[in-house]
């Protein structure tokens, strides 16, 4: 008897492990090869697969080798982001199949096809992902069926548009906050600093989540923000590798972190959600806070008696991790790519700017001003192209299907690469790697060719972004605000890296730096920069001034332009020697980018000589070469290149080495709004560029013809026509720095215009366009086009 029980459980135990056995061998080997022949008879290419990790080891593997390097900047965001899958599509043309593991995904770039996966949202439904993940998030992206019907519609209400009106306040309040921390940041007196934006863009999206999604509870909810931050950092590792079943069962140091950080984050959110129940129940007034919306329409629902059919509490906390997941990250890689985009591309900035400043003005922003603004949603759109903050979706098959000429079966999975699509030449044409915001002014579909689903950065069909217009609306805010206050620029210490950590995001901060402090639309057309390096030596004080119409890029530029364009470096190296050595070195130095930052060392900092001094009497940077001493402020951040800029000046004043040389920067920038205002209200006037320009239009000053050509008015000489007022006309400057050269330059322009006179006769060709433009002078931007006669 005994034997036969024993018999019994030997041949269960045989034939349950043979089971287990043929599933897992299935698994691994038969399936996927069957699959595979499945496919290559299709046309479908890839590496043939490998034992159970299939492509995935060489994807890592290509993946930090490219990573390990940053790219020169172009916005070849595939190549960086996923390499991998780059190579393939290279290799085998775009029917390709990437081995996730045992399971082979079918790349889809057609739009067509791309557009049929996503509208037929039951028949593609989403992967089910690793167990792992699910801790991390199980909301609205990662349900299905009827569950996701559900959920959908009452979340729904929460992202029309008369409620995301009413989130404004909220969206406003945090831009303005990160704003008042850059302008802190700046400091008094300073002009420019130095700056990683994205934290601060991070803190702004997370905060705009934490007020919009939980009202008077946002403390709370920052807090589960910095966890689910943590969790997933835990959650994208486990994604990286092979998911094993029962794996997350094993005692480890990140599970066990993963489910403490999940137990918190409950517990705050059960919190958050109790109080705002109750405060509900109280007949508080409304918040219309994203919960606060989603609790009233689940409530509705369940109060419908008998179908019953609302979100559990759980569903709601799901849906409260959601937000953050969803909303937080991706509407913060969007802003600093579109910050470090606009400051690769300065004229793309003035634009944004200049509409910025033409439709909102002084005005108190509202959601009209934010749908006039064209070129900002021109911008944000090519920035979601070249840089989607969601790389690739993937779709599972679950029963037999055709797409196209394709036949799927279970066991396979989709991939729609948007990543590639939106750099695919043959959607978006030879400049589709180009940054090239105006491919969007006549709207997507234009841009697409009609094809829509060839610009998906929300995905597309029934499980488009929900929060599609709440990201625009923010990021349009937050863009707004800072083009209003600030001009920005990248740093030299900035490295081009994409990276994909679930979004697509800079590998290393994004330092779109020396952020300029802007007071109004005016300082596109007005800034000057004037780096002066000044050398003391007893009776001799020599001034070097680098002048650069715009906040040019490096003062290196601004030589360059100055003596290779206007052909005036015997000029400059005569008048002012020590430029004349600079730029001669510079072209020698195979070092060129030690150079760069040498000058830009002259260029950035801060906005009066007196600060700098303070500076140095904190730091005491005093470096000392034989005699020679040179002074610098490392606190403004100089220090590199500090050494070089040193060996450059002490061989150029190798003749002074007794000398104490002294660095100073000084930046002058001219228009401000507050200036134009003091002189409106009769405030005594300044000696800068502004205020000539300024001072010359005002009536006060020169009557209601102040903008005709009246020479007349200076038939009696300069105080008859300025009533005294001497300092209302300086062309030349004025006080002990006047220019040295205006009587040389009125006698050559009288001899000039004499001689011309006497010979000629002249009247506009028609043409001439009248465009006097600021570049450095004030120059007829079209040149000068005469018809001369004899006389
Ligand atoms: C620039 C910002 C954003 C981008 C690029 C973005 C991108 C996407 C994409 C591509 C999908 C589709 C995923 C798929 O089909 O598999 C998606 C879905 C989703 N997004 Fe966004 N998103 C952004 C902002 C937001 C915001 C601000 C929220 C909420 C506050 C949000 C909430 C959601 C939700 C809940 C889903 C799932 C929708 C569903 O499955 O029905 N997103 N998002």
């Amino acid at each position: 008897m005994v034997s036969t029980v024993l018999e019994i459980a030997v041949a269960i135990a045989v034939v349950a492990g043979t089971t287990v056995l043929w599933r897992v061998l299935n698994w691994v080997w038969l399936r996927p090869k069957k699959l595979e022949k499945h496919l290559t008879k299709q046309g479908f290419h890839g590496n043939s697969y490998r034992f159970l990790y299939g492509d995935t080891k060489e994807h890592m593997s290509t993946l930090m080798a490219t990573r390990s390097n940053p790219i020169p900047i172009s916005h070849d965001v595939p190549s960086r982001t996923t390499p991998f899958l780059c190579k393939l599509v290279r290799d085998y043309g775009k029917r390709t199949i990437f081995w996730a593991g045992p399971t082979p995904r079918l790349v889809i770039m057609n739009p067509e096809m791309v557009k049929e996966v996503l509208n037929k949202n039951f028949k593609y439904p989403k992967t089910t992902g690793s167990p792992i993940f699910k801790i991390f998030i199980q909301g609205l992206p990662s349900i299905d069926g009827s569950k996701w019907t559900t959920h959908r519609r009452l979340l729904n209400p929460a992202f029309h548009t008369e409620k995301l009106k009413g989130m404004l306040p909220a969206f406003d309040l945090c831009c303005h906050e990160m704003t008042v921390k850059w302008m802190e940041m700046i400091g008094e007196g300073r002009n420019s600093c130095e700056l990683d934006a994205w934290p601060y863009l991070q803190t702004l999206t997370s905060d705009v989540i934490s007020r919009t999604a939980f009202g008077s509870s946002y403390q709370e909810g920052k807090k589960v923000f910095e966890l689910q931050v943590e969790q997933a950092d835990y959650a994208f590792k486990a994604m990286q590798s092979v998911y094993l079943p029962g794996l997350r069962f094993l005692p480890t140091k990140r599970n066990q972190r993963m489910k403490e950080i999940d137990k918190e984050v409950r517990f705050l959110l059960r919190g958050i959600i109790d109080k705002k129940m109750k405060a509900m129940k109280a007949g508080e007034d409304s918040t219309d806070d994203l919960l606060e919306i989603l609790l009233e329409a689940n409530s509705k629902e369940v109060g419908e008696g008998s179908r019953n059919v609302g979100m559990s509490i759980e569903d709601v906390i799901q849906e409260c991790k959601v937000f953050y997941f969803a909303g937080q990250e991706t509407t913060s890689v969007l802003l600093v790519w579109t910050l470090v985009l606009l400051s690769m591309y300065p004229d793309w900035q003035d634009r944004a700017r200049q509409e910025v400043n033409q439709i909102i003005g002084d005005d108190k922003l509202d959601i009209g001003h934010l749908n006039h603004l064209q070129t900002v949603t021109m911008i944000l759109y090519e920035v979601l192209r070249l840089y989607p903050p969601v790389s690739v979706l993937v779709r599972q098959i679950t029963e037999e299907i055709t797409l196209s000429d394709i036949s799927l079966v279970p066991g396979m999975q989709i991939v729609l690469p948007i990543n590639q699509i939106h750099h695919d030449h043959d959607i978006w044409g030879a400049d589709a790697k180009e940054f090239n915001p105006g491919r969007f002014s006549e709207g997507v579909s234009k841009a697409t060719n009609n094809q829509a689903a060839a610009f998906l950065p929300f995905g597309g069909g029934p499980r488009i972004c929900i929060g599609q217009n709440f990201a625009i609306l923010e990021a349009k805010l937050a863009l707004a605000m800072i083009l209003k206050k600030f001009s920005f620029e990248l740093s030299p210490s900035y490295k081009h890296a994409p990276v994909n950590k679930i979004t697509i995001q800079p590998e290393y901060g994004s330092c779109p730096a020396c952020l300029l402090t802007l007071f109004g639309g005016l300082f596109s057309v007005f800034r000057w920069n004037i780096a002066c390096i000044s050398f003391e030596s007893g009776a001799d004080n020599w001034l070097i001034q680098l002048e650069g119409g715009g906040w040019c890029d490096t003062v290196r530029d601004c030589v360059f332009r100055k003596t290779s364009r206007h052909g005036s470096s015997r000029f400059m190296a005569k008048e002012l020697p020590f430029i004349g050595i600079l730029s001669n070195k510079a072209e020698e130095n195979p070092d060129f980018y030690n150079w760069n930052r040498v000058k830009l060392l002259y260029c950035d900092g801060a906005s009066f000589t007196g600060d700098i001094i303070q500076t140095l009497k904190a730091n005491e940077y005093e470096y000392t070469w034989g005699n020679v001493t040179v002074k610098l402020a490392e606190s403004y951040g100089f220090c590199w290149g500090v050494e070089r800029a040193i060996q450059i000046i002490y061989e150029a004043k190798k003749q002074f080495p007794e000398e104490k040389i002294w660095i100073i920067n000084e930046i002058i920038h001219n228009p401000t709004v507050s200036k134009m205002k003091a002189m409106t209200a009769g405030e005594e006037s300044t000696d800068d560029l502004l205020g000539i320009l300024l001072e010359a239009n005002s009536k006060d000053i020169w009557g209601a013809d102040a903008k005709e050509f009246n020479p007349e008015r200076f038939s009696e000489g300069v105080s008859k026509a300025t009533n005294n007022q001497m300092a209302a006309i300086f062309p030349f400057g004025g006080g002990p720095r006047i220019c040295i050269g205006q009587n040389f330059a009125i006698l050559e322009a009288k001899l000039a215009l004499a001689m011309i006179l006497r010979k000629f006769s002249f009247e506009l060709s028609p043409s001439y366009k009248h465009a006097p433009v600021n570049k450095i002078t004030m120059q007829p931007e079209y040149g000068a086009s005469l018809i001369l006669h004899k006389v």
